[in-house]
């Protein structure tokens, strides 16, 4: 039975609103909000209501588009400078997936050249819809050019949740795994639960579920037992920002790569040529550092003390020389090898954007 795409966010510009699963009561309430204003989608961004890096892009392109619609301005400056302030709100929700400020550049873009309001709104409403159409036919596209890293009968290992729920439809690294299921490979996957958010325990699993696709859930712990074990084919995780010498992505995900490494697994990234921000290092990447009170009580269960001091960054940097090629739209490269092929597909669709 094929099922329903599964797309968490949705704009609609006649009402105006974005309407979003909320993900942080899955896997057990699936509840659909909507967001008509620029602070409640702010704060939807922040609680992971709204989250994954090309959903971020999303979410920040149709957020600058609500904003176009909804803000009332007596001249063109000034409601240009309003939608700028809106979107400056949507670049303070969160810091380190860098495809947020992509969605959000990329209709601001479309909107600086109009002479009128109207022309304005009008540009913003189709540069976000190019967002997501664009995102959609990306994750496609990313789960076909990595169908060739994935043998028939292979087990996978996967860390968070770049699934569906991450993106416009479909997914990256679930993307992959998606098209072979689809393809008629007989396939396994390894869930990692991904504390302390648990978006592997709560979502990937859902979603796979939802797929009739064979997951396991595993505590982070343990992964390395099973790779040792000789359990695991191939280990394949999202990403938030690649830049030339690292992969940021999900906490606990440097952990899997050097397990990888150490028993010669393959280790691969799936993600869109908007994750990339090739121009950038490592060192210059800022890692979002989350609530304390995440990682002392998981939905309201205690699990330390309220006074423990708590370090909660949201990603790792994993050293490109762990990660054995990074699936995308375009291609399956690696780096530093491929880093000028990178820039160069930017400029082009830079220009095909212009
Ligand atoms: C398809 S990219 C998903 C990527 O984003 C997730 O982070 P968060 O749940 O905090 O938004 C995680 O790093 C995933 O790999």
């Amino acid at each position: 039975m094929t099922m329903e795409p599964l797309r968490p966010i949705l704009f609609h510009p006649h009402i105006p609103s974005i309407e979003y699963i909320e993900q942080t009561l899955l896997p057990d309430i699936y509840e659909v909000r909507t967001a008509r204003t620029i602070p409640d989608l702010a704060e939807a961004i922040k609680r992971l209501g709204i989250r994954g890096a090309p959903a971020l892009g999303c979410a920040g392109g149709c957020g600058v588009a609500l904003s176009a619609l909804i803000t009332k301005a007596d001249s063109l400056p000034e409601f240009l400078d309003q939608v700028g302030s809106d979107a400056d709100l949507l670049r303070k929700t969160r810091p380190t997936a860098v495809n947020l400020f992509y969605g959000i550049d990329h209709v601001l873009t479309a909107i600086m050249s109009s002479q009128t309001i109207e022309e304005a709104k009008s540009r913003a409403v189709d540069a976000a819809e190019e967002v997501i159409d664009a995102d959609r036919r990306t994750c496609h596209a990313i789960g076909k050019t990595g169908l060739e890293v994935i043998p028939d009968g292979a087990r996978i290992l996967t860390h968070c949740n770049a699934g569906a729920l991450a993106c416009a439809e479909w997914g990256t690294a679930l993307g992959v795994i998606r098209s072979a299921h689809e393809a008629g490979k007989n396939i396994s996957v390894y869930a990692c639960e991904t504390r302390p958010l648990l978006q592997g325990a709560r979502l990937t699993t859902w979603e796979l579920l939802r797929d009739g696709i064979d997951v396991t859930l595993i505590t982070d712990s343990m992964a390395a037992v099973l790779m040792r074990k000789g359990a695991i084919d191939v280990v394949i995780v999202g990403a938030d920002r690649i830049v030339s010498d690292a992969v940021f992505n999900k906490i606990g995900t440097y952990m899997h790569a050097v397990c990888a490494q150490t028993h010669t697994i393959p280790f691969y990234v799936a993600a869109p040529l908007s994750t990339f921000d090739e121009e950038s290092c490592e060192d210059m990447v800022i890692i979002e550092e989350r609530d304390p009170q995440e990682v002392r009580k998981v939905r309201g269960c205690v699990t330390g003390p309220d006074n423990v001091p708590v370090w909660n960054p949201a990603f790792d940097a994993t050293p490109v020389h762990l990660i054995s090629g990074i699936i995308t739209e375009y291609g399956i490269f690696t780096l530093p090898r491929d880093i000028e092929t990178i820039k160069q597909l930017k400029k082009g669709k830079d220009m095909q954007r212009h």
